[in-house]
């Protein structure tokens, strides 16, 4: 191996994810691939020939590996990935690997230490759509904000509920973000008042990034294509103000509750790596409807074994203490369904399209994923370590979500969704 690679790293050569990066010695944005604890630049590899004999693919490698964004490469077709990988795969692992054995410093010219590298948004989205998958979050919800008589709608099981999020606001891992003011109602029944968000949460999620060809306006993908036309996915922490989401969300549903920002992580784990991690979806019931059902693992349908967390850690803490633990497992509504659901009705969806899975919530009291559960609206503690409880988020404190799936002796994981909360600058 080019790189060595401990077996509790998130990137193993069964990983290879995705990301745009830049370095102090090389300011452009380009395309690396996460190795250990090192970037492999794909720009480079891609201009030494590794690619060019993929058919299809050869003559724009250059190009596309050069570019700031991966919608390029995640409009090319799932047989150009699957190729591109097995070539990376060839370059890391085999000495013998004919363009490792071209390069002046056997292969390692093309290496970035992780430590010396910037990373940028992973793709230029073009449209942010977010799910409602969890049946567990959705109830929890749904009891605070409706009652236990209204938790879930009766839609809830027939379709992966959804809205349209912003796209301008997600922004990298490590970008600050700034707590949002707006109205909301301080005292039950009373009228709304501008000011700072009081109720400033995180949410534990996971998105995947629309790939393949862009289906025309007026086709849908079916759950037969879903596969191809997913790139990869990421980590994402969709950042709620509660109390301003509680008042304005009627009839329409989230609005600047949470267009004020949304982290996604850097890297971008393709489905090719998540594939040893397949595992059934949990019962669905009803059955869902046709279009929606996917027959793999005898009918129940298929998602992924990854273990998800949440650390917290405030302006005074050293380190960061888990608040959750959760599972992609868990949720009800599977991403292949999520994004045939999405195309039911002819829209179309571009290379670079993010689609959140929501907010992932298990079973348990140590498996929710966001504050407004873990501490219910406010009425429990939440202990954060260093001697410290929290009911919702207050300022300066960070956020990092991390996930990963176990394989024998190695993982495949996602790295890091970190952000820290600013204070406010209301308006008056
Ligand atoms: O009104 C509600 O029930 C709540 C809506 C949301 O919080 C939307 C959302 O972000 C869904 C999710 O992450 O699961
Ligand atoms: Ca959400
Ligand atoms: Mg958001």
């Amino acid at each position: 191996m080019l790189v060595n690679v401990p077996q509790d790293s998130d990137f193993s050569i069964h990983n290879l994810p995705y990301g745009i990066f830049s370095d102090s010695v090389n300011t452009s944005k380009r395309v690396g691939v996460a190795i250990g604890d090192q970037v492999v630049d794909m720009s480079l590899l891609a201009k030494s020939g590794l690619f060019s004999e993929i058919q299809g693919f050869g003559g724009q490698a250059v190009e596309c590996f050069g570019k700031d964004c991966l919608n390029e490469f995640m409009g090319c077709d799932r047989r150009v990935w699957v190729a591109v990988r097995k070539e990376l795969t060839d370059f890391l692992q085999n000495e013998n690997n004919r363009v490792r054995k071209a390069l002046k410093n056997g292969g390692s010219e093309v290496l970035v230490p992780q430590s010396n590298v910037t990373m940028h948004l992973p793709a230029k989205i073009g449209d942010y759509t977010d799910f409602y998958a969890s049946k567990e979050h959705a109830t929890n919800v749904g009891v605070m904000f409706r009652g236990k008589e209204n938790a879930l709608n009766p839609n809830w099981t027939m379709l992966p509920v959804g809205y349209h999020g912003r796209a301008s606001s997600v922004v990298v891992s490590g970008t600050p973000i700034k707590r949002p003011c707006g109205q909301r109602v301080v005292s039950k029944g009373g009228p709304p008042v501008y000011g700072q968000c009081m109720k400033q949460d995180f949410e534990l999620e996971a998105a995947f990034f629309y790939g393949g060809k862009e289906n025309k306006l007026g086709e849908a993908i079916s759950m037969e294509n879903a596969r191809d036309h997913i790139f990869g996915m990421v980590l994402m922490n969709d950042w709620s103000a509660r109390d301003i989401q509680a008042y304005e969300y009627v009839p329409l549903g989230p609005f600047l509750g949470k267009n004020f920002g949304t982290t996604v992580s850097p890297w971008v784990v393709t489905l090719d790596a998540l594939e040893p991690f397949l595992t059934q979806l949990p019962e669905q019931d009803p059955k869902p409807m046709q279009y929606l059902a996917d027959g793999a693992f005898g009918g129940r349908g298929e998602t992924y074994d990854i273990n998800l967390m949440v650390g917290l850690k405030s302006k005074s803490a050293s380190s960061y203490t888990t608040v959750s633990r959760s599972n992609l497992k868990y949720m009800y509504w599977s991403i292949k369904q999520q994004l045939v659901h999405h195309t039911i009705n002819g829209c179309n969806m571009r290379p670079g399209d993010l689609c959140g899975t929501g907010t992932i919530s298990g079973p348990n009291d140590n498996s929710l994923g966001s504050m407004l559960e873990l501490s219910w609206n406010g009425t429990r503690n939440v202990d954060i370590g260093n001697g410290e409880t929290r009911i919702f988020l207050e300022d300066y404190d960070s956020v990092r979500l991390s996930g990963y799936c176990q394989g024998d002796g190695y993982r495949v994981g996602f790295g890091e969704c970190v952000g820290q909360i600013i204070p406010a600058t209301p308006m008056f």
